[in-house]
């Protein structure tokens, strides 16, 4: 069973290059973690006594504003950064999906991109020799398959790292911003494949933006603000503080469809349960 626990986690950036007679201009400014200037070496808290537990199932959200913690807080729960102070432990295998284009190679074909970051990502060469034929289908690229991954478009180098990304069986999956260079079309196909690929995974934890995206993929979220956990709840409970509206009232019905639900059912508060 997979799970991550963190207890009273700090995490601290030194920043030992820092111009100080600019810092209080910093410290008056919103987004951020909290810039502490005590010692000789100025220290950016961007996490601050965090404590949770996700078990098997989880399906979370992350929301906040820039600056707020939460890529911090996924690679904490990836186990990049070890906390400061507290302590945290992860039970299962992570895939954590932060940047598109990480352990991508634009020297070598889109092919080999393909087994090199499933490696990356934790699969064995045979699993991926398996998937290799599905995954060049789903990205359209034919023969550009065979050629250096530098000659591709932003959009092309998504659509594979997209193929890739939705190819791998997660036991832990932590998805940061970055899914969006593709065109519509390609979008939707590309959600489909996210979805099969979040029910495989045992846990999720998923940075975005987007609210519709979240109602999509999560049923829960936490909300990061100045480096601490603000909330952490249902879905909709959190987006209705953190935006000061219910998410469902600004959505379309083309929307509330394409998310499964009906107007009735968000009406009466059952949505995103
Ligand atoms: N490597 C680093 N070195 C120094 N400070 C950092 C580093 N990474 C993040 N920070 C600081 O930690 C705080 C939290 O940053 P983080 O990237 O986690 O925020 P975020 O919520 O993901 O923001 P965004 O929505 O803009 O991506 C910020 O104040 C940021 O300046």
């Amino acid at each position: 069973m997979v799970s991550i626990d963190v207890w009273n986690a700090s995490v601290d950036f030194p920043i030992f290059d820092a111009k100080s007679r600019s810092l209080k201009k910093l410290a008056l400014g919103k987004v951020g973690g909290k810039i502490g200037s005590e010692g000789r070496v100025p220290i950016i808290e961007a996490l601050h006594d965090i404590s949770l537990s996700l078990k098997d199932g989880a399906r979370v959200g992350l929301v906040g504003h820039n600056g707020a913690g939460k890529s911090t807080l996924l690679r904490l729960l990836a186990g990049i950064y070890e906390p400061t102070r507290g302590q945290s432990r992860i039970v299962g295998k992570v895939a954590p999906v932060f940047d598109l284009g990480v352990g991508m190679d634009p020297e070598i074909s889109g092919y080999e991109n393909i087994m090199i970051r499933g490696l990356f990502l934790g699969m064995s060469r045979k699993q991926m020799e398996k998937r290799v034929d599905d995954i060049s289908e789903f990205t359209e690229l034919g023969d550009y398959l065979q050629m250096p991954l530098r000659t591709y478009s932003t959009g092309m180098r998504v659509r594979l790292a997209l193929g890739v990304v939705t190819s791998i069986d997660p036991e832990i999956l932590l998805l940061d911003e970055g899914i969006g260079a593709v065109d519509a079309a390609f979008m939707a196909k590309a959600r489909d494949r996210l979805k099969d690929l979040v029910k495989r995974s045992g846990l999720l934890v998923f940075a975005n933006h987007s609210d519709e995206t979240l109602l999509d993929f999560c049923d829960t979220a936490i909300w990061m603000d100045e480096g601490r956990v603000k909330m952490h709840g249902g879905l909709r409970e959190v987006l209705t503080e953190y935006k000061g509206f219910d998410p469902f009232d600004r959505m379309s019905t083309e929307q509330l469809e394409r998310l499964g639900y009906s107007s009735s059912t968000v009406l009466s508060g059952n949505g995103g349960e």
